[in-house]
């Protein structure tokens, strides 16, 4: 199997693996930050229930305005976005949040001058009283939070700082988190961390849309990716399939290509 070019307008097949139930989905997206310049132009996604979906693609794709289109942050001009069949294009943080939908940004993603508790609580600030199971959730997730609750989230590292980030969008439970670039300014070691994280929080149960620069190891851990071009999906197949496919690999994964001429 090789990675399919996506169905445009009109021929709506399901990119889902058979079975697959849909949790969140994204058709035809038209969206940008200032009026008449179009970032994304007619980019559709599926995510299926439990999944860990990739999205990658050059510099400019449009690949974080896609998370940031779905999470109320951009303005959407055509198109939908559905949450378990309900519409939810263009609504709000707030409400997304409150309807299972987390976000983790790229950067300036956590209080510095908090605790990491004081952290997971604003997290949870619209359930206050969920506070503790929600917490002990993350402890199981990621002890070394239970152990450094009473820590400055500033004088964290890099990597721990993501953690505490992915931990807080989890205190609202979502069905479904957006990640920016978890593994972005962390060292080779912290990256894997990073990448085993999102895999641990998918396994237990949370579906991820997940953007990346490294599409190597995004592609390694996703079940599915998407190749986002010029604020379009260009691509879509399992990850596995998506990594071995000539023309995504000479097209869009420049360094990959290079990685497979080096092991052959
Ligand atoms: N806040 C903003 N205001 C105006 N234009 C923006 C803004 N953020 C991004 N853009 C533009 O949108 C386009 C797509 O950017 P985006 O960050 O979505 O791409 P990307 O695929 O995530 O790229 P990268 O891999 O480099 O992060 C770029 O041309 C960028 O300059």
């Amino acid at each position: 199997m090789t990675a399919t070019e996506t169905a445009r307008p009109g021929g709506k097949a399901t990119n889902l693996p058979p079975g697959k139930e849909l949790l969140l989905e994204a058709d035809n997206l038209v969206a940008g930050y200032v009026p008449g310049v179009n970032i994304l132009n007619g980019c559709s996604i599926e995510v299926g229930k439990g999944e860990l979906v990739g999205i990658i693609g050059p510099n400019g794709a449009g690949k974080s305005t896609l998370l940031k289109a779905l999470f109320g942050l951009v303005n959407i001009t055509s198109g939908t976005v559905t949450m378990n069949g309900d519409e939810i294009t263009g609504m709000k943080a707030n409400s997304l949040v409150a309807r299972g939908v987390g976000f983790v940004p790229q950067t300036n993603n956590v209080f510095p001058s908090l605790t990491v508790e004081e952290n997971m609580r604003m997290g949870v600030y619209l359930r206050p009283r969920t506070f503790d199971e929600r917490f002990e959730f993350i402890v199981d997730l990621f002890p070394t939070l239970g152990e450094r609750r009473s820590q400055r989230a500033g004088a964290m590292s890099g990597g721990e700082r993501q953690m505490v980030a992915m931990a807080r969008a989890l205190m609202m439970n979502p069905s479904v988190l957006l990640l920016d670039e978890p593994s972005a300014g962390l060292s080779p070691v912290r990256q894997d961390e990073a990448f085993l994280r999102t895999r641990m929080i998918n396994k237990a149960g949370v579906s991820v849309i997940m953007v990346e620069q490294n599409a190597r190891r995004c592609l390694q851990i996703c079940d599915r990716g998407y190749v986002l071009d010029q604020g379009r999906d260009a691509y879509t197949g399992t990850g596995q399939e998506l990594q071995s496919d000539p023309k995504v690999i000479s097209l869009y994964l420049g360094t990959l290509a290079e990685d497979v001429k080096r092991e052959n």
